[in-house]
């Protein structure tokens, strides 16, 4: 279970062209919810809302100035690596080794999460096959495409099979026939137990795919619910209808 409790995050960011002026961004203000295992949680939010701060914060790889972050009860900057190696994260640079095939780069993070060779073999063939990705395995990675690219990513993020999975916008860019393996990735995750927490601008998915959605605005939650609850909660038909009626309620244009 993943709880965020609290969390807020100022960026310093040059003002205009001046070189020494500076001023401060709001990324994230009390940002609290929770995150179950065994379930999917949606972080939806317009451009800028603070998806992507958020899930760096919760991967430990950026620090928050206030609240904190607990995994299964412990505060991560107090046990980072052991919960590093308990995530799977999915972040919004997705480069990879070049030269070396899908099959290798996913091997070589399955060797820096310390998996047994005899182990990893197995989990890389499985993950090959649930991504169909045979045909690509052992290319290199260059000149690979977006949907290429993405499920090698996701492979790589796998691998040693985390308990606590953070992806940001893993169907973005991809066809409609990798986008349906993604959320069948993502079901299959739900459906072993683990601890799901991805971003996305796509509400189909997210009303697909999500047991619980947050709706971040300008730093803040904006709602918090199942789909059903956010289109009861707003009275509207569809889920974009209750989006665009939360975010307009938070800036004062509903009531
Ligand atoms: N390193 C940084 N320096 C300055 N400002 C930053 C930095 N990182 C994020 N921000 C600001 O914090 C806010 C939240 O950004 P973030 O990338 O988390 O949003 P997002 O919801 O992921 O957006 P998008 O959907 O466009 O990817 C934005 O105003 C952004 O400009």
């Amino acid at each position: 279970m993943i709880e965020v409790v609290s969390i807020g995050k100022r960026f310093r960011a040059r003002d205009g062209r001046w070189i020494r002026r500076w001023r401060e961004v709001t990324a994230l203000h009390e940002v609290s919810f929770t995150a179950q295992p065994g379930q999917i949680t949606g972080l939806l939010g317009p451009n800028g809302a603070g998806k992507t701060t958020l899930l760096r914060i919760i991967a430990g790889v950026l620090q928050a100035d206030q609240g904190q972050i607990l995994v299964d009860g412990v505060a991560i900057q107090q046990d980072l690596l052991r919960l590093r190696s308990a995530m799977g994260v999915l972040g919004d640079a997705k480069g990879l080794y070049q030269r070396l095939t899908a099959r290798e780069n996913i091997r070589y993070f399955g060797q820096l999460h310390g998996v047994p060779a005899k182990l990893l073999a197995q989990r890389i063939d499985q993950l090959i096959d649930q991504l169909g990705m045979a045909g690509i395995a052992d290319r290199p990675t260059a000149g690979f495409s977006q949907g290429e690219r993405m499920k090698t990513a996701i492979a790589r993020i796998l691998v040693h099979d985390p308990r606590i999975v953070l992806l940001d916008e893993p169907t973005n860019g991809l066809d409609i026939l990798a986008t349906r393996s993604m959320r069948d990735v993502i079901r299959g995750l739900k459906a072993a137990g683990k601890t799901v927490l991805f971003s996305s601008h796509v509400m189909q998915e997210v009303g697909e795919l999500c047991d619980e959605v947050v709706i971040v605005n300008r730093g803040t939650v904006a709602a918090v619910g199942s789909p059903q609850a956010i289109l009861a909660q707003s009275g509207q038909a569809s889920l974009e209808d209750a989006f665009v009626h939360v975010l307009g309620s938070a800036e004062g244009l509903f009531t």
